[in-house]
């Protein structure tokens, strides 16, 4: 399995969902760093299982132990090592998924690839239980990130059919973004967001999940970070956040909206205003040719929605290699989206670190 990634930092997962601990291994992050330990926990707990009605209720605390590269109150630049223990998995949920493979999850293609070797409990290492490492890690770049000026933060763009506000590409407000972290549900209009929370408990009732879109912005980015090809600040972050179970699409600005502009729509006219080249729209969400232009990052997910269900379904039984369905019980997300926005916002934190990183070790 690759769980690795990055360039500058490299990131290492590892764990599965229903074994003794899930982890993360963060290689190259610069010494003598101050972690605020409270403040990870703060980013833990967004993710965290077992809190809302739209979650999953398996309880887990997400406490993380650093193990290494943490030494009075600092990062050491050696690795750094955290663990986060399993307390609360049910194994005997998934006795059935050892032969019936779920439809929409990764149950097959675990099955296939790993040669029925796979720990199928929860998913495994395929679960979105492995994101909590990686909120982690999002953590410690973001507060890395906030100390040179750069903020992140999103909103729930839409879940269902019900979609929220979006954000104003040009104009985004730093302490805006900081504030609508601390929503249960981040959403702009709140009664919006309670219209989601309905839409969300419809679909339990029916035994049925809902997927939705989250858009996340990032304000003070630097201009120039990025390369025309490869390592494009779209494919980087797009390979992070297809890295996320769950996340079927990824678009930046107007997104696939573009495609119906005609150039002098969609162009991005530019003007200086104290001595800082702006421009007057934002289509191409603060990317242009792979490399940041110093506006607004925007860019959105789309989440799906969460495969285990308790409707009816047909599948395979893999081992008696005949048709059958599938009912699945047990403890899931109705709704997986307000549990990936500080998923996604780790991710954008991770990809800008790492650029800014790279950059300032080149120069
Ligand atoms: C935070 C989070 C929570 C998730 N919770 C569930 C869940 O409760 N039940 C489930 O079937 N899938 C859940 N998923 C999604 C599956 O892990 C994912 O669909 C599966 O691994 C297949 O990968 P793919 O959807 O990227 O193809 C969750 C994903 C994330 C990011
Ligand atoms: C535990 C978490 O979410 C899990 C993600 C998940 C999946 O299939 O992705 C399935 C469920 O696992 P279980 O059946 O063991 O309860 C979720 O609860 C978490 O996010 O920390």
């Amino acid at each position: 399995m690759s769980g690795i990634w990055g360039k500058s930092i490299r990131l290492s997962i590892f764990g599965e969902s229903h074994g003794k601990a899930i982890g993360i291994n963060i290689d190259g992050l610069p010494p003598g760093f101050e972690i605020d330990i409270d403040g990870i926990k703060q980013e833990m707990a967004r993710r965290a299982p077992g809190k809302s009605i739209l979650s999953t209720s398996r309880a887990e605390e997400d406490e993380f132990e650093i193990i290494s590269g943490f030494f009075e109150g600092r990062t050491t630049g050696a690795p750094l090592c955290a663990i986060i223990k399993n307390t609360d998995s049910i194994s005997a949920h998934y006795s059935e998924m050892q032969a019936k493979m779920r439809p929409g999850h990764a149950d097959y293609t675990g099955y296939v690839k790993y040669k029925g070797f796979n720990d199928y409990r929860g998913g495994g290492h395929f679960s979105g239980r492995l994101t909590a490492p990686l909120v982690f890690a999002g953590a410690i770049a973001r507060q890395m990130l906030e100390k040179r000026g750069v903020i992140i933060g999103s909103h729930i763009k839409s879940i269902g059919s019900v979609q929220d506000e979006a954000f104003d590409p040009v104009n985004i407000d730093a302490q805006a973004l900081k504030s609508i972290r601390d929503k249960v549900l981040p959403v702009i209009d709140d009664q919006i967001g309670e219209k989601m929370k309905e839409a969300v408990l419809a679909a339990m009732e029916q035994a049925d999940s809902l997927g939705g879109i989250i858009e996340c912005a990032a304000v003070n980015v630097p201009e120039g970070l990025g390369d025309p090809f490869f390592d494009s600040v779209e494919s980087s972050l797009s390979h992070l956040l297809f890295s996320i179970p769950s996340v079927k699409g990824v678009e930046f600005g107007a997104g696939f909206d573009i495609a119906y502009m005609r150039g002098s729509e969609a162009n991005d006219e530019l003007y200086i205003k104290d001595g800082i080249v702006k421009t007057y729209t934002n289509n191409n969400g603060g990317i242009l040719g792979g490399i940041t232009c110093g506006m607004p990052l925007v860019f959105r997910a789309a989440i799906k929605p969460t495969p285990s269900i308790g409707r009816e379904q047909r599948t395979v039984d893999i081992k008696g290699k005949k048709n059958t369905s599938i009912q699945v019980s047990g403890r899931h997300d109705p709704c997986i989206v307000s549990r990936a926005v500080p998923v996604v916002e780790a991710a954008a934190a991770l990809v800008l670190l790492d650029f800014m990183l790279f950059e300032s070790r080149v120069k």
